[in-house]
């Protein structure tokens, strides 16, 4: 009698003491999860100091990753896709509201032509080339916008970038990519990404695939004045002499990379992703690429790094937690960083996911805000892997929209002023013709954008229908 008193008395203490470890296993996962958002750190990311040379450490995992992702891999579908059941749920919803949208959203909104002849006219060269506009860009750079919204002197400031002399050529050390950090005459410095593709190429593999794409940089500068979203550098497309321009000018390091291949000069520069076995070459001595206007330097615009929550694995055969777990935005909303009552950077977040399905960026691992600006926006640098395949559309990179279920309702009064179906399209083609590079994109990729769009408020009807128009437009006062 005493002795199974005894053992029912252990018994319960055994399952007590287990539940409490389970609540504290749970608890303590929680707490981990919450630690890698608001740490910026990842499980498949190893960090360390940034912009660290020219293999920087915080992200040798992640690019060893992406090295080793061909677009030919064959893997099991099928196990990947079960991994990633949350948001290949979510993508069918969508795409089976694409097929349902309301008419509504057919109805062209004649309002967007005086938008589209506005930026025109901000585009058209007012004043002379000169290197004073440099201080009149640099002014426009605030915490919250680094474009006016309005100024007639844009296109004057992109003609100077466009042609003002280049007094010095180095490579840019920052990021993994090839890429030249260029000084313009009086002290302008400007990253000039080469064209690697012909405007027809098409991309395939995992959305991350490829080289990046010099006119997707400039047509994605172009898209973010027109949908609002003025915090993309200044960008132009630019052709430059290698021997005439950048070789005289050129650093050691970088000149040693020059070489000639038949008619075309050619360079392979350095860094992570550089070698003589992947060089770019020029037709001739002309080498198009974009150059991308370098923000201001001084304590107010020096740039923080942050892991992007929404990240890829960069691995076909592993899913991130957005991918498996529908209810991934409570978790990021845990953190204090994200959490729309306390800043705006979750529903920044959202808006550069907009903007990175339209461009069909899925590529953006990190971001950058300016560190000593409280409440600093989330900036669109790097739009260099976009437009890659005009007939596929990534919805998993509208993640952030779908999961979260929350958008500024300035972002979608701009989205709405491109309904109709060919708006988008329309607007993107004209403001790109003043372009030095025209035609920037081919027009399935101007295409995509429309089919896109839709595809974006049928996302955004799905929201409305779980919560209602009035908790998914987020105020900007409230932000
Ligand atoms: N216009 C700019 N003004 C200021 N800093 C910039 C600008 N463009 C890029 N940078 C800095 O350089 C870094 C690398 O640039 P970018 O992301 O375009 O290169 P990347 O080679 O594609 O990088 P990654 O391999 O990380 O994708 C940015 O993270 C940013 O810190
Ligand atoms: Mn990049």
């Amino acid at each position: 009698m005493m002795i199974s008193y005894i053992m029912m008395v252990i018994k319960r203490q055994c399952a007590l003491l287990s539940l409490t470890a389970l609540f504290l296993l749970v608890l303590s996962a929680n707490m981990y999860f919450v630690y890698l958002i608001v740490e910026e750190k990842s499980p498949n990311v190893v960090t360390g100091k940034e912009n660290g040379g020219s293999k920087p450490e915080q992200y040798a995992n992640l690019v060893a990753i992406k090295k080793t992702v061909k677009p030919a891999t064959k893997v099991k579908i099928s196990k990947v896709v079960q991994h990633r059941n949350a948001t290949i749920k979510a993508m069918k919803n969508i795409q089976q509201k694409v097929t349902v949208l309301p008419s509504k959203y057919f109805k062209t909104n004649l309002m967007y032509k005086k938008l589209m002849q506005e930026l025109i006219d901000d585009l058209k060269p007012t004043a002379d080339i000169s290197t004073t506009l440099w201080s009149t860009a640099e002014k426009w750079v605030k915490a919250r916008e680094i474009v006016p919204e309005r100024s007639s002197l844009l296109g004057s400031v992109l003609r100077t970038l466009c042609s003002t002399r280049i007094v010095h050529a180095e490579n840019a050390r920052h990021g993994t990519q090839l890429k030249l950090l260029l000084t313009l005459q009086d002290n302008q410095k400007a990253i000039f990404k080469p064209q690697w593709y012909p405007r027809t190429e098409m991309i395939e593999g995992p959305v991350y695939a490829g080289k990046d794409r010099h006119n997707a940089e400039v047509a994605a500068f172009h898209l973010s004045i027109l949908l609002g979203l003025r915090r993309c550098p200044l960008t132009v497309g630019r052709k430059v002499n290698l021997r005439s321009e950048i070789m005289p000018v050129a650093t050691d390091d970088l000149f040693d990379t020059f070489y000639q291949e038949g008619n075309n000069t050619c360079l392979y520069g350095v860094c992570y992703y550089c070698s003589p076995q992947d060089p770019v070459c020029a037709h001739k001595n002309v080498m198009e690429g974009a150059l991308i206007m370098w923000l201001p330097s001084g304590p107010s615009y020096k740039l923080k790094k942050f892991r992007h929550p929404w990240q890829r694995t960069y691995r076909v055969d592993m899913a991130a937690r957005w991918e498996t777990d529908e209810k991934y935005c409570a978790r990021v909303k845990a953190s204090s960083l994200y959490n729309p009552k306390s800043g705006p950077r979750l529903l920044d977040l959202i808006d550069t996911a907009i903007f990175d399905f339209l461009i069909d960026n899925g590529d953006r691992h990190h971001y950058e805000v300016f560190e000593n600006s409280p409440a600093s926006v989330v900036l669109l640098l790097d739009n260099g892997k976009s437009f890659g395949h005009p007939y596929q559309d990534h919805i998993d990179i509208l993640a952030p929209l779908y999961q979260c279920c929350l958008m500024r309702k300035s972002t979608w009064e701009r989205l709405l002023l491109f309904k109709g179906g060919t708006a988008l399209s329309t607007s993107l083609g004209a403001l790109l013709q003043h372009s030095h590079i025209t035609p920037v994109l081919s027009p399935p990729h101007l295409q995509a954008l429309d089919r896109r769009l839709q595809i974006v408020f049928a996302a955004t009807e799905i929201c409305f229908e779980q919560y209602s128009k009035e908790r998914v437009l987020m105020n900007d006062s409230s932000s």
